[in-house]
C-alpha cells in the first residue's frame, strides 16, 4: 500500500505544504513566540521534516528525537494549548490543498499521537 507522503505527491506536495503552513503558524500569535529566534532557512527545513514525517515519507526522526528536539521549548512553557494550535493549521492547511477528509483524519491520528513526546510528558 502507498503511504499517505506518495498518495498525496510526495516531495512536491510537502513543499506546497509547507508554504502554507508556514505562514499559518508565523501569523498566529499563540504560538509565533516558539519560532520567532529561528532562522528562516532552518525553519523550512523543520517544517519539511515534520510534514514529512507526519505524511509518512522518508524521515530520519524518531518519537525519542521529537522529544529531544522540543524540550527546551518545554522549558519555555509549550503546553497542549500550543499543541492543539498546531493540529488546527496542519487541518486548515490540508483542507486549503483539498487533500480527502480521510487522509486528513489519518494525518491528524499521527500527529495526535506525537503529543507526549513534543510535550515531554
Ligand atoms: C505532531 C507534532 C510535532 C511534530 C511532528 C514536530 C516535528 C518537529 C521536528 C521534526 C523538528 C526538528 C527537530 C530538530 O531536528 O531539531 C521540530 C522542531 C521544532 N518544533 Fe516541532 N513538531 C511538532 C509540534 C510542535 C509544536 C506544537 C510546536 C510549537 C507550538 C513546535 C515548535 C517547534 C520549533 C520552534 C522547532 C525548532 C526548535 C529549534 O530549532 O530550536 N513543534 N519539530
Amino acid at each position: 500500500m502507498n503511504s499517505i507522503y506518495q498518495e498525496i505527491g510526495g516531495e512536491a506536495a510537502v513543499d506546497a505544504a509547507v508554504a502554507i503552513f508556514y505562514k499559518k503558524i508565523l501569523k498566529d500569535k499563540r504560538i509565533n513566540n516558539f519560532f520567532k529566534d529561528i532562522d528562516m532557512k532552518q525553519q523550512i527545513a523543520k517544517q519539511k521534516s515534520f510534514l514529512t514525517m507526519l505524511f509518512g515519507g522518508p524521515s530520519e526522526y524518531t518519537g525519542k528525537d521529537l522529544r529531544a528536539g522540543h524540550s527546551h521549548l518545554v522549558k519555555r512553557g509549550l503546553n497542549s494549548d500550543h499543541f492543539e494550535a498546531v493540529i488546527e493549521h496542519l487541518t486548515s492547511t490540508l483542507e486549503d490543498l483539498k487533500v480527502p477528509n480521510k487522509i486528513i483524519e489519518q494525518i491528524i491520528t499521527t500527529a495526535s499521537s506525537a503529543k507526549n513526546d513534543v510535550l515531554g510528558i
